[in-house]
């Protein structure tokens, strides 16, 4: 309740503030789509800025509420919190699980920093870019998502002209509450479609057909759902199959079972999870649009991608809404990148949610990012404005971030821009058997950020003093160096796990270990397979002291030589 009739003399107590203001959003939230798309819309009201006042002192940040309009685009998440049904805020704002790569897809990018370049002409900045040879305003896309008659009544078309509006493209999905022709009568937006396989192929080809006769511009597959992610909030609230009008009539959203999610009942009874590598040929077959594919996140796939022809890969971890524990995609990125070798172009979704993100994954090989969770929160709070809002606020933080950066283009971002941590948040070292520059490398290459030479100094050091171990140091530079120029890595940042490539031969050596440490066997050797142990078994530890799965499987094999 607003207590409106307290005076200075009675202030309230902040808890009872914290009531009153909530109570006022509620009512707010309630009647606000049926407001105008205003942006005035959330001006504080009056007796909620006097009850303000009359509390001088209290800490306005503690109140999950926005003083005036949003600032950032995380702020519409809760706009659309108070805006929407638990049920639909839930929905849109899960993840599966624990939910462990929904915090990490965000986290991850806080962990690149900048490396800025000073006095560079930035007084003209041109973030403008072309995505399959469409110019676009800026290197930010709209993801596609289901279902946004869930979040505002005008649904997609309101998205779509606000993507239009901003210039940028929309990718619309297959579970969308308004059809294809709709979307693509209401505006000019440049429109791919997001593609779903159904058990019946014949939905997908017409889908398909009905957005190529519908001036969409390419298929975008989604390859990350044979399944729907196990997401538990939409479990507990038994999250419903609402209408979806693309698909009325091709497939039923009935579902038998009412138990959990019927989201995910029906995704399982309807979806094609038989779908593999040579239906790409299958879905050539119908249509000539261009076919990107989104859902990569390894260099194994990347490289399969490339091989089937697609025309563009879509980094993407489906927003961690299904496998969780899969990376952050931007940890993924350049591994992704590096694989395709600039043969088509790479996208990155998941966690962008501002324009400093945008250019660290522009930095990091990304041609563009989608955006999926900010539009439907946008659309949520404030309908086509709202979308509009959200997309401007990322161009503006972009076009800041590469002004303070020194890049007037986004051909000028690099990724000497940015300095990626990779892995773990402590940084990992490794001794042991490292006799060569390209040793140094490849431990650089698992991870390492430096490698401790142990016999090599004392030798070194034995044979010519100082100055020996002066030798040995500047040899292993030497080779260092030369290894460095011929695998591309002009800096130790750009060598990454997917410049060396590991393969264990002989899986037993893991059990020799052990046998190795423990048995009473003749020491010439004992010795001898220690030497081999040492090359196969020490990059494989530091690989696994920095990913884990094996930690305490493995014993490290004392050097001997
Ligand atoms: C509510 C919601 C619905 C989604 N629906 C679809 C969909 O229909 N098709 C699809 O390919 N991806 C879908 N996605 C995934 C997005 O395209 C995108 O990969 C993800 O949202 C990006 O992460 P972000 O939300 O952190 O930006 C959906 C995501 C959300 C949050
Ligand atoms: C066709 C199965 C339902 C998909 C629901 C939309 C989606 O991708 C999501 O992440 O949610």
């Amino acid at each position: 309740m607003v207590q409106s009739s307290n005076s200075t003399s009675q202030p309230l107590k902040p808890r009872i503030l914290h009531q009153a203001i909530q109570d006022w959003q509620v009512r707010e939230a309630s009647s606000r789509t049926l407001l105008t798309n205003s942006p005035t819309q959330y001006a504080f009201p009056s007796v909620a800025l006097q009850i303000v006042k009359t509390l001088g002192t209290f800490n306005l940040s503690s109140c999950r509420i926005m003083e005036g309009e949003p600032v950032n685009v995380n702020e519409f998440q809760e706009l659309a919190r108070q805006a929407l049904p638990k049920m639909y805020y839930d929905y849109y704002s899960g993840g599966a699980e624990d939910q462990y790569t929904l915090k990490e897809n965000v986290e991850a990018f806080r962990r690149i920093t900048f490396r800025p370049r000073i006095l560079v002409d930035v007084s003209r900045i041109n973030f403008s870019t072309t995505v399959l040879g469409y110019k676009i305003s800026a290197p930010i896309m709209v993801a596609p998502s289901a279902m946004h008659k869930l979040a505002h009544p005008e649904g997609e078309i309101a998205t779509a002209r606000a993507a239009a509006a901003s210039n940028t493209i929309m990718v619309l999905s297959t579970m969308s509450s308004c059809t294809i022709e709709e979307v693509a009568s209401s505006c000019n937006a440049i429109r791919f479609f997001q593609l779903y396989v159904y058990k019946n192929r014949d939905v997908a080809a017409q889908l398909v057909q009905r957005a190529e006769r519908n001036g969409y511009k390419a298929i975008v597959l989604t390859v990350d759902v044979p399944r729907l992610g196990r997401r538990e909030a939409d479990i507990k609230n038994k999250m419903i199959v609402p209408p979806v009008k693309n698909i009325e009539g091709l497939v039923s959203t009935e579902v038998d079972n009412d138990e959990g999610s019927i989201l995910e009942g029906f995704a399982k009874g309807a979806l094609d999870d038989s779908l593999c590598w040579r239906d790409i040929g299958w879905l050539r077959s119908t249509t000539n649009l261009p076919i990107l594919i989104k859902g990569v996140l390894t260099r194994e796939d990347a490289i399969k991608a490339t091989e089937v022809g697609v025309a563009g890969i879509v980094v993407s971890n489906h927003g961690a809404r299904q496998l969780d524990y899969t990376p952050a995609t931007i940890t993924v990125l350049e591994e992704v990148v590096h694989a395709v070798g600039g043969k088509v172009p790479v996208f990155l979704d998941g966690g962008v949610r501002r324009g400093t993100d945008v250019f660290k994954a522009l930095a990091l090989g990304a041609q563009a990012v989608l955006i999926g969770r900010p539009v439907v929160y946008g659309l949520a709070a404030k309908g086509e404005y709202g979308v509009r809002k959200v997309i401007q606020m990322l161009k503006d933080e972009l076009e800041l971030t590469m002004a303070l950066s020194g890049c007037p283009s986004v051909k000028d971002i690099t990724r000497s821009h940015v300095v990626h941590a990779i892995g773990g948040k402590v940084p990992v070292f490794l001794d042991g058997g490292v006799r060569r520059g390209t040793d140094v490398f490849k431990a650089l290459a698992l991870g390492a950020q430096a490698v401790l030479i142990g016999r090599p100094a004392i030798y070194g050091l034995a044979a010519k003093g100082e100055y020996g171990v002066r030798k040995v140091i500047q040899m292993l530079k030497d080779e260092f160096e030369l290894t460095m120029a011929l695998s591309g890595c002009p800096s130790v940042k750009y060598i990454t796990r997917s410049h060396i490539d590991f393969v264990i031969r002989d899986p037993s050596c893991i059990l020799l270990t052990h046998w190795i440490v423990t048995m009473p066997i003749d020491s010439v050797i004992k010795d001898l397979l220690r030497v081999l142990l040492t090359h196969q078994i020490v990059p494989m530890l530091i690989d696994s002291v920095i990913r884990d799965p094996l930690r305490d499987v493995m014993h490290p094999p004392n050097p001997s030589v």
